[in-house]
């Protein structure tokens, strides 16, 4: 916790989260607090957790043990309307922007607002119109069809849909997977951006540590189902910690090599 987040209630609260599927571990007592307004992110190697522990609070997975609090209010067990009142706080950019060929570009984005807010149509097509322009798109864009856009624009689409119910949390799940650097960081920009004018809290899973330093405020890193380092990501290069060194420089030696043996 840093001393910006003193006296603030965390919007996310994990505490002691575990998950396995049969006798593999993949969550082992995780802790965590996502404070209002920031950006985190977590890391970790292939196969660590990342996207279970996503799951897990989006309750579209049951943890074995464990709390996960969003405003206070416990996601694990709930269901119904009490699920679904908590779920209308996320946005969720996808890794492969999940967007429904079948549809207009336009009303993909728009699906959130028709299907969960049940606006009309037309009152939800300008709504898409409006975020597809915040994220770069004009109106011709969002009369095509998702195949015949380019990867980039797809994720443009991602992060339009993302943020076109206002959402006050946005998870972002390898947000510049697939893009080429430079589109990465165009990428990466427009969801600093897009984040900050919700002044929504966003949570990302990435691999990728140029667009981590881009997009977060503070990185934790997942290991042996356990949060083993959490701090600013700015002082990330001076961790201390020899598993984050070995990470997010990419190095084949070190402490996590055991782990890649055992694979
Ligand atoms: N529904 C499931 N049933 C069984 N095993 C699962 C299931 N979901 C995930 N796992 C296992 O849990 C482990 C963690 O998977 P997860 O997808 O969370 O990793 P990750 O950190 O997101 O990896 P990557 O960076 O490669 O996407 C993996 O060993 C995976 O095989």
């Amino acid at each position: 916790m840093t001393e910006a987040h003193n006296n603030q209630a965390p919007k996310i609260k994990i505490r002691g989260l575990s998950k396995a599927f049969g006798d593999k571990v993949v969550l082992d007592g995780v802790d965590m607090d996502i404070f209002p307004g920031e950006s985190f992110l977590v890391i970790g190697g292939s196969g660590s957790g990342k996207s279970v522990l996503l799951k897990c609070i989006l309750g579209l997975l049951h943890p074995d043990a464990g709390s996960i609090e969003v405003d206070g209010e416990e996601v694990v067990g709930a269901r119904g309307e009490d699920l679904d009142r908590i779920r209308r706080k996320f946005g969720m950019l996808f890794q492969n922007s999940a967007l429904f060929d079948s549809l207009p570009v336009w009303e993909n984005v728009a699906f959130g607002l028709i299907q969960g807010q049940r606006k009309p149509r037309e009152e939800a097509r300008a709504i898409a119109l409006e975020k597809l322009a915040a994220v770069g798109l004009n109106e011709d864009v969002g009369n095509l069809t998702p195949a015949e856009l380019s990867g980039g624009m797809r994720k443009r689409v991602g992060l339009a849909r993302a943020i076109a119910t206002e959402p006050e949390i946005i998870f972002f799940d390898e947000p510049t997977t697939g893009l080429d650097p430079i589109m990465g960081d165009v990428i990466d920009r427009l969801i600093v951006k897009c984040v900050k004018q919700l002044g929504a809290t966003a949570l990302s899973i990435t691999h990728d540590m140029a667009s981590a330093r881009r997009i977060s405020d503070r990185t934790a890193m997942l290991y042996h189902g356990q949060i083993i380092w959490v701090g600013n990501t700015a002082t990330i290069d001076n961790s201390g910690n020899p598993y984050v060194d070995q990470f997010i420089n990419g190095r084949a030696e070190g402490p996590i090599e055991m782990q890649v043996r055992a694979l």
